[in-house]
């Protein structure tokens, strides 16, 4: 296979206040979510001043690919596009056709399994095409990416870093917490070509993360940013919850690394730096953040790698034992049933 093009594919965020509630309405898109849920969520926004850090992490990504690419020798321009906001992809994939591109390899921002971290990718890609039409280029996505080692180290580095800044004296009672965006349970048992491979893909990369960074802690994962109808049951323990019930066990301290995510966006930076810090404070836990990837050299380095991997240039480079595949299956990882459907 001859490959001509490389794109970023990833989620997309609000630049500006009036791009709030549209970029809202596109992640919701179809799902009759109610207006007063929206303007919650829009109210995180308004925080940050209508700016998602989100798309500026990308645009530093494909910088970096770039220039990655560039010092290996590797001649592929570089697009990128997003499922909710500007640049939208079906923009990104009529400019790849004007410029003559045919066959691009397309890498998205989550390194799991599961319907909205890796299935939506592929709808999103077949979208794009069909608005496009005839021409379109063919985009294959890269595989994911939970146990690479361009991302496991990076996250361990970060949770040394984080553990750096806690009591020392208090290391006994101190324990690391992984956490991921929440899905529908429903969603969790499908994921993956036989079920339940987000959650086993987490467990994952948690075990790698804290082998790496603090064997001496125990460790959780729980979830974060759930939304959706109470009724409607999404995986579990929140980590609000959690750190109350790590407080009443008498841990003093946590850190808290959000291994779900591959940049500091906003999930992170209001879920994890207000509101969970808020939680951690009132139950007088000490408590540090560590950071994701975003734009570190190993992580960039294993973009050009999971290509050259792709192309038979580079061996298949991975620190776990769960399987490994490239295109996915087309019965795995079903959309979630719409309301009212
Ligand atoms: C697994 C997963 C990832 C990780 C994989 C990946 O990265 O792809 C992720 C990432 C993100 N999720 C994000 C934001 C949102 N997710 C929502 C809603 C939902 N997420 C879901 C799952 C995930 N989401 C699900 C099952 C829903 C409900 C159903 C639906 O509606 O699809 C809503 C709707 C409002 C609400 O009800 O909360 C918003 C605003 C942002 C942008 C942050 C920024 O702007 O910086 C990012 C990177
Ligand atoms: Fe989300």
């Amino acid at each position: 296979m001859v490959y001509d093009a490389f794109v970023l594919l990833s989620f997309g965020g609000p630049e500006k206040p009036d791009d709030v509630m549209p970029f809202l309405r596109n992640v919701v898109r179809g799902r009759g979510v109610p207006d007063e849920r929206l303007a919650e969520v829009a109210e995180h926004y308004m925080h940050f001043g209508g700016v998602s850090p989100i798309n500026q992490q990308c645009r530093d990504l494909l910088a970096a690919v770039r220039a990655e690419f560039a010092g290996a020798g590797i001649d592929l321009p570089a697009y990128w596009g997003n499922r909710n906001w500007h640049p939208m992809l079906a923009d990104t994939v009529a400019q790849m056709r004007d410029d003559g591109v045919t066959h691009a390899l397309g890498f998205a921002t989550s390194a799991y399994g599961g319907y909205s971290s890796c299935k939506q990718y592929w709808e999103d890609i077949a979208a794009a095409r069909a608005k496009v039409g005839p021409g379109a280029p063919v985009i294959s996505k890269l595989r994911q990416f939970w146990d690479h080692p361009g991302f496991v180290e990076p996250h361990a580095d970060a949770v040394r870093a984080s553990l750096a800044t806690l009591d020392e004296s208090r290391r006994a009672s101190t324990r690391l917490v992984f956490t991921a965006h929440s899905i529908p349970s429903s969603m969790a048992r499908t994921a993956g070509p036989d079920g339940g491979r987000y959650e086993a893909q987490l467990n994952e990369t948690a075990r790698l993360v804290h082998a790496a960074a603090a064997p001496e802690l125990s460790w959780d994962l729980v979830w974060q940013s759930r939304s959706g109808p109470p009724q409607v049951p999404w995986l579990e323990p929140d980590i609000n919850d959690h750190l109350e019930s790590l407080a009443a066990q008498n841990v003093t301290d946590v850190v808290v690394s959000p291994i779900g995510f591959v940049s500091d966006h906003l999930e992170v930076i209001w879920d994890l730096d207000n509101e969970a810090a808020d939680t951690a404070k009132r139950l007088g836990l000490g408590y540090a953040r560590a950071a994701t990837p975003n734009v570190d050299p190993r992580f960039v380095s294993m973009v050009r790698e999971l290509v050259q991997e792709r192309t038979g240039r580079a061996p298949l480079k991975r620190l776990g034992t769960l399987p490994v595949w490239d295109d996915c299956p087309v019965a795995c990882c079903p959309p979630p049933q719409r309301r009212g459907a």
